[in-house]
């Protein structure tokens, strides 16, 4: 399900800053000079292979791990300096790998951790409604299922309505139903002006949902914006799908000839052209002259896995 809410514009204010901001472990450059602003009611994704730094980004923007270099400000608050405490009641976070005590009820967990972060007044029972365990609340977490405890995890982030989500992995265990639901609060929380960075590595879930994202390789932001600008920026082509009856093939070969296209390649009940973001017009024009002929027409533009190996290979 696409977001259709508006991305926040380029003036919005960023609520999350990142510059110069590196962590080292000895000789393990763990993230390597990164800088990044996420605005505020953005959705904002953050992809990369396996110990590209992510998770380590994060427990720095969360003040848990100190910077080895940089700066990062959250709130207009340096997460290292004394005005951070406050800031930190405005953050919910879902660790990648959250704990949880086996036995402990979902209800008793959110009283748990409502009493860890200092946060008091909220119905338990409804954020557990919410996240979908509410039929679950008085189990113990022991017979929880994996997604059950995700979204677990979930709701105790979303104690003391935080104005800004980290959620690291946040769907790790869940199923379709249960993704669906995940990212319709997120849009909830979205048009409350909740601002949420998340990681992922399910490519084809997090590129209809966010509103820009970065991808990180090798401790650095390799690049970052919409998934289209993205795209367009890594100027890969696109895909048509062209149905002819096998007789029409050479007509449709024909028709391109002349135009900029790559590959064309005729396949059992159409044929597959590969073309410039920049021809797409012009091949739509010389199809459109071959009127009844061309029976069916798709348009498939690159993923984000594609743009992700572009970028991170
Ligand atoms: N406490 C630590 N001590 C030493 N090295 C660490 C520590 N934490 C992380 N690293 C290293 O830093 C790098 C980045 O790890 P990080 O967990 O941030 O990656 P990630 O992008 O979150 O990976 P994944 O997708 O697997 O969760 C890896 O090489 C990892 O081994």
């Amino acid at each position: 399900m696409a977001d259709i809410s508006p991305a926040p514009s380029d003036t919005t204010r960023a609520v999350i800053t990142a510059r110069g901001v590196r962590k080292h472990y000895g000789a393990i450059h763990a993230v390597d000079g990164v800088d990044l602003d996420v605005r505020e009611g953005e959705l904002f994704g953050l992809i990369g292979h396996n110990g590209a730094g992510k998770s380590t980004l994060f427990k720095m923007m969360l003040g848990l791990i100190p910077l080895s270099a940089g700066e990062i400000r959250i709130d207009g608050a340096p997460v290292s300096g004394g005005d951070f405490r406050a800031v930190r009641r405005k953050i919910g976070y879902l660790p990648e790998n959250v704990v949880l005590y086996d036995n402990l009820t979902g209800l008793e967990t959110l009283h748990f951790f409502a009493r860890l972060k200092g946060v008091a007044g909220q119905n338990h029972a409804a954020l557990l409604e919410r996240v979908g365990l509410a039929h679950a609340a008085r189990r113990r977490v022991r017979e929880y299922s994996k997604g059950m405890r995700q979204r677990l995890g979930f709701a105790q982030a979303l104690l003391g309505q935080p104005r800004i989500l980290f959620l690291d992995e946040p769907t790790t265990g869940l199923d379709p139903e249960a993704i669906r639901g995940f990212y319709a609060i997120l849009r909830q929380l979205k048009s409350q002006g909740v601002t949420t960075v998340i990681t992922s590595h399910i490519l084809a879930e997090i590129q209809e949902r966010v509103d820009r994202l970065a991808i990180m390789a090798a401790g650095q932001v390799q690049a970052s914006g919409t998934v289209q600008a993205l795209r367009e920026q890594m100027a890969l082509p696109l895909w048509f799908s062209v149905r002819v009856a096998p007789e029409d093939f050479e007509a449709v070969r024909a028709a391109l000839g002349s135009l900029p296209v790559g590959a064309i390649e005729a396949r059992d009940d159409h044929v597959a052209v590969q073309c410039p973001r920049e021809a797409k017009m012009a091949v739509i024009a010389a199809l459109a002259a071959l009127g009844d002929k061309v029976r069916d027409l798709g348009v498939r533009e690159p993923s984000l896995e594609d743009v992700f190996f572009g970028f991170s290979d």
